[in-house]
């Protein structure tokens, strides 16, 4: 299989250069037309009219679109870029696809759903994002949707990982510097690493996208940004990666003022994809002691 990967700088872009090798080839683009130190092919979603050309000449049978605009604060003043990168960009690569047969997996989040749930959300749950990042994203599913491109959108949630930026490694760094730390525990969700996200891409192209549709990707259970928090300095100070366990208070959200509204539950079944691609997904302080295990 001859796949396309766009955006293999970022979280999940960088585990999925390990995890889609197993499949057969593939192609790797970045903005800066560079991975690791070396030369790859070079994408900005945002200019529309580089999509088509790339296609045609490397002629995937798979699209992985990496790619997205993820500042979920700056993109409250940025909504034009926001919406180019993450709605407009993978329209355009959608409808190229399906004009050509090409198969597109996209990412989108929980971030289109309010939060106002009271149990996990399933696929077809009302979404009603509270910002514009949320906004870009549920513009990006609907445009993939229209395209009539065979597809299969992956939400998921709370993305860390050892590479990137992500709430894990600001903790591991601002843990370092402080010996207090002020931390949310009115927002629920559950953490998923990057390897995860990677790792089940990666099997779903395996078994074959045989329907289009969303699905829910995440790791099992709930926490709390708070309770996330107090499980990174567990893992990192009994693996000596840290010396001491920082004091992080429970704060609520009207306490860590930020541009952006927040979902404050935002839980997601995952039932649908077990059940199809057969899958399993580890409980997410199981999967954060893996993520450990797998550092170097
Ligand atoms: N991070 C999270 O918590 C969550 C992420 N998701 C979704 O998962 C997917 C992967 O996210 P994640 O790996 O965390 O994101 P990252 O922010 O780690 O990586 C995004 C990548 O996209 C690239 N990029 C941004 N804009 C463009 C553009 N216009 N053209 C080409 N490339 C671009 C960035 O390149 P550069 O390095 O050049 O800036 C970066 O490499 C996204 O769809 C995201 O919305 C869903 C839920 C949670
Ligand atoms: C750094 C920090 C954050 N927080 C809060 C702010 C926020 O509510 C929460 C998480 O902070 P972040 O900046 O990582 O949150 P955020 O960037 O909103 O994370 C989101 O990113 C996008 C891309 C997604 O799709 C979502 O699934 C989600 O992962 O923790 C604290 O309470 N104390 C702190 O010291
Ligand atoms: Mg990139």
């Amino acid at each position: 299989m001859r796949i396309l990967l766009l955006g293999g700088n970022g979280q999940v872009g960088h585990e999925l250069r390990r995890s889609l090798a197993s499949l057969g080839e593939v192609v790797v683009t970045t903005r800066s037309g560079e991975v690791d130190g070396e030369v790859c092919e070079r994408l900005d979603l945002s200019e529309l009219d580089a999509i088509e050309p790339l296609l045609d000449r490397i002629l995937p049978e798979v699209v992985v679109n990496a790619t997205a605009y993820t500042a979920v604060d700056r993109a409250e003043d940025d909504a034009a870029a926001a919406f180019r990168a993450n709605a407009e960009g993978p329209g355009r690569l959608a409808e190229t696809c399906a004009a050509r047969g090409i198969t597109l997996v996209h990412y989108s989040t929980d971030y289109v759903f309010d939060g106002s749930g009271t149990r996990p959300y399933r696929e077809d749950d009302a979404t009603a994002p509270l910002g514009v990042y949320g906004a870009s994203k549920l513009a990006g599913e609907e445009a993939i949707r229209a395209s009539g491109a065979r597809h299969m959108i992956l939400r998921t949630a709370w993305v860390y990982g050892m590479y990137g930026n992500n709430f894990l490694r600001t903790m591991l760094r601002v843990g370092a510097e402080r010996d207090e730390l002020r931390v949310v525990s009115d927002q629920r969700g559950s953490p998923t690493p990057a390897w995860l996200i990677a790792d089940v891409t990666a099997q779903v192209l395996e078994k074959g996208v045989s329907e289009s549709g969303v699905r829910h990707l995440v790791a099992a259970g709930e926490t709390t940004w708070h309770g996330f928090a107090n499980a990174i300095f567990e893992e990192a100070v009994s693996r000596h990666r840290m010396v001491r366990h920082p004091n992080v208070t429970a704060i609520t959200t009207s306490e860590y003022p930020t541009p952006a509204r927040r979902p404050a539950y935002s839980v997601l079944d995952t039932a649908a994809l077990r059940g199809d691609f057969d899958v399993r997904l580890p409980d997410w302080r199981r999967a954060l002691t893996e993520t450990f295990d797998r550092a170097p």
